[in-house]
């Protein structure tokens, strides 16, 4: 390699891209597929006012089997466009890879300062130990502590996470060399410690010490659970740290003065860890909230998180991360200083984007929360346009950009190779110059939330900031690494799964009604298809409208005997079947080459369903409420704990559904009205022995049949569950009832 580096005079790369394998043969194949779609528009639109020959001829009722048409026939416009727009990312798809080697060459001893920042929000659904779990990850990253900072951002307030961080830091000091000298993995000691046995260890010296560390850490964790359990932090604790006294005021989660306390000072030469090396700098922060002020959830405390840092350590790149996702790779610092540190491109990034992976995923992924085609394809297509969605977790970015400065062509980066130092400085000096910067009145009348920092009012603002950044030139990098940099924890009850995807396609379809529309705002600023990759997400709440015709009308219309689809022996029967059956081969073939089971993309698919028309539909209403202004932007937190019974049926991917909201109405339902529509029509053909209306309404059955047999979990869990998981029957009796009405609505 530096033989080659002399010989070319210019520096070699720090990353390279690849374009995916395959793209030609991918193009010929959508294209056939575009034809397909082609002629089923033409098809529909020739027979738009049906000629009445035929079965049926004097008693099919006319009217509606028109407007059942004209429905097809919108719901088929809307299917086609959405999929040519799913075309641009796989267009061309292409993959990043950085040398890391490179870079430990070249920049050894220039390594710019990290600023870590992590979120959370309320210690009853995301408990302190999770939260630590997450900050020791981060303090143990391969890099010079000197150099790090962890950040907690705590909009819960909470003494206990308070408490928590505390335990963390002693107990880093022992983690963190313990970590290093073995080099082990994950550093999350909960995740490693549950991987990992002492009986598979074969060093003498490691296994003892292993016993040692994993002591200190369950009673660590004890000392925790225990302190919240009785609702008070032990009285010797409380000795140890002045930052207990922030309490003593007995404050409220929402209406509490700003708290900054560090916990660890990395300038201080005396904070060593048990080996005599230096420590990662370790800062609690909990923002000002009072009642009438609106917070601004996590936007908010990300751009306190900005400022108090830039007091504090003020480190040129910053990471952020969720309290429940940790790290799951200790090198993954050096990978994406490659892209930023990269002499020729490395200037023009804002941010490196991690794609989500959770470590409680099953097998077959029953909520689909994985979705690895998204990831690999979807997620890696946007970012080859150089417009990778920012996803508000596992997301390095630059410090600049985030603040909210443009990108000029040109402009050389020149960042302190020491982290701010803040000679004179003491540490109560920093936490109350901090502290101003975290109240809530600091912002007033000033561009955050706008044009500086994570914009506001919105329920997705990582993606709208991501989008914003783009548009004031700076371009961005999904990189899914080898080995995966992060892991989450993915909701494990299908109503958590689905408030979820509401609170996501509600606030990205605001983003495609707001002046931020990537077709509008990002005109001339970013790609065509980085506009249209984003559309693929911004799309998602009224993508339920077709979905819900089609899985409503043509069922109904089985059942009256209204024929929608062209009859088995009609060359027109083919573009129908080629469409669906090809789309449905590939994108089961692309989710395996993924890493995805058979059965893991048959779950998506059944996701796919019931989040189109439950999640994404309540979105779609709520974001017209939202235009008449009849509702305000909030933030549903997802909740990471659930009880035993609940796990044990998501380990062995059973459905949970077990409440009765309105989510699960829809979706009873829904199933339940195709269950009745097929099997009422199949009746209805076996009875008249009628051969041709067989012939006519066979695509319908088959339609209403996959449906049905996609549904075979929600029948399951009306009918033949006990469990407490199953749906109760008051909402079975309510659906069934529904169900019932909807195929009486006749049909003229
Ligand atoms: O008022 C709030 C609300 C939330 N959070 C934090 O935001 C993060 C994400 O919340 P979570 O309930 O876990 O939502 P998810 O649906 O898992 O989050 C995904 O979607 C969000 C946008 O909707 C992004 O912000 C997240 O990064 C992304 O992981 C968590 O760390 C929370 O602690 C706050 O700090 N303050
Ligand atoms: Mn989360």
């Amino acid at each position: 390699m530096g033989k080659q580096e002399q010989n070319n005079g210019e520096a070699v790369r720090l990353f390279e891209t690849r374009e995916a394998r395959f793209r030609g043969i991918y193009r010929v194949f959508a294209s056939t597929i575009m034809v397909g779609i082609c002629l089923i528009w033409f098809y529909r639109l020739k027979n738009i006012i049906p000629r009445t020959t035929g079965y049926h001829d004097d008693h099919q009722p006319a009217e509606g089997r028109r407007w059942a048409w004209i429905g097809m026939f919108m719901a088929e416009v809307g299917f086609g466009l959405y999929w040519i727009i799913t075309q641009s990312v796989r267009w061309s798809l292409i993959h990043f890879y950085p040398f890391k080697e490179r870079l430990s060459n070249r920049y050894e001893n220039m390594l710019p300062g990290m600023d870590i920042f992590v979120c959370t929000a309320d210690p009853i659904m995301e408990p302190p130990t999770l939260v630590i779990n997450t900050v020791l990850s981060a303090m143990s990253y391969n890099y010079p502590p000197e150099k790090l900072s962890v950040y907690v951002s705590d909009d819960g307030g909470s003494e206990f996470t308070f408490y928590s961080l505390l335990e963390a830091s002693h107990f880093s000091k022992r983690w963190i060399p313990f970590c290093k000298r073995f080099n082990i993995e994950p550093r999350a000691p909960e995740a490693y410690f549950s991987q990992h046995y002492s009986s598979s260890l074969q060093d003498n010296k490691f296994a003892q010490e292993w016993l040692v560390i994993k002591k200190l850490y369950e009673d660590m964790k004890n000392r925790i659970e225990l302190a919240v359990e009785a609702g008070k932090v032990p009285e010797e604790a409380r000795k140890q740290h002045k930052g207990f006294s922030e309490w003593n005021l007995n404050i409220k989660k929402n209406d509490h003065q700003p708290i900054v306390q560090i916990l660890i000072d990395g300038r201080d030469t005396s904070e060593v860890n048990n080996e005599g090396s230096r420590l990662p700098t370790l800062v609690y922060m909990a923002r000002e909230k009072r009642p009438n002020w609106p917070h601004n959830f996590k936007a908010g405390a990300m751009n306190a998180l900005i400022r108090v840092s830039s007091e504090i350590t003020n480190a040129p790149f910053i990471l952020n991360l969720d309290c429940d996702m940790y790290s799951n790779n200790a090198d993954t610092i050096q990978e994406i200083l490659c892209f930023f540190m990269d002499e020729k491109k490395g200037d023009e990034f804002a941010f490196v984007q991690f794609p989500q992976y959770y470590n409680n995923t099953t097998k077959n992924d029953v909520y689909a929360n994985v979705c690895a085609a998204a990831n690999e394809v979807e997620l890696a297509g946007v970012g080859g346009y150089g417009a990778a969605l920012y996803c508000g977790t596992g997301c390095f970015h630059r410090r600049e950009s985030l603040s909210g400065e443009k990108y000029s062509k040109g402009n050389r980066f020149q960042w302190n190779t020491e982290a701010k130092r803040n000679e004179g400085k003491s540490v109560n000096d920093l936490e109350k110059s901090s502290k101003v910067l975290a109240s809530c009145c600091y912002e007033k009348g000033t561009q955050w939330g706008k044009e500086m920092g994570l914009m506001y009012g919105c329920p997705v603002e990582d993606i709208v900031t991501g989008l914003a950044i783009q548009c004031r030139g700076w371009k961005s990098v999904h990189y899914n690494a080898e080995r995966k940099a992060f892991l989450g924890v993915a909701p494990t009850t299908l109503e958590v799964s689905l408030v979820q995807h509401k609170r996501w396609s509600e606030g990205m379809s605001q983003i495609f009604l707001s002046k931020y529309c990537p077709f509008i705002y990002g005109h001339g600023r970013i790609k065509l298809g980085a506009q249209m990759g984003y559309s693929i997400y911004l799309l998602w709440a009224p993508i339920s409208l077709p979905v819900l015709f089609y899985v409503i009308v043509p069922s109904l219309c089985l059942l009256k005997g209204i024929s929608l689809f062209p009859e088995v022996s009609s060359p027109w029967f083919l573009p129908f079947a080629y469409v669906f059956v090809a789309k449905n081969v590939f994108s089961a073939l692309e989710a395996m080459n993924c890493g995805s089971t058979l059965k893991g993309w048959w779950n998506l698919q059944r996701m796919w369903l019931i989040r189109r028309t439950s999640s994404y539909f309540i979105a779609f209403l709520d974001i017209i409420k939202r235009k008449l202004g009849l509702s305000e932007t909030t933030f549903a937190l997802t909740d990471k704990v659930v009880t035993e019974d609940v796990s044990k049926r998501y380990e062995q991917e059973i459905m949970e559904f077990g409440s009765s909201s309105l989510m699960f109405t829809i979706l009873a339902t829904l199933a339940l009205l195709n269950l009745f529509t097929l099997v009422g029509g199949i009746m209805k053909i076996l009875m008249d022995f009628d051969s041709k209306a067989l012939e006519q309404l066979i695509l319908q059955i088959v339609l209403c049949g996959i449906i049905v047999v996609v549904n075979f979990p929600v029948y399951q869990a009306l009918f033949i569950r006990r469990d407490k998981g199953c749906i109760p029957s008051s909402l079975m009796l309510k659906s069934v009832v529904l169900a019932s009405l909807l195929c009486l609505v006749p049909l003229y």
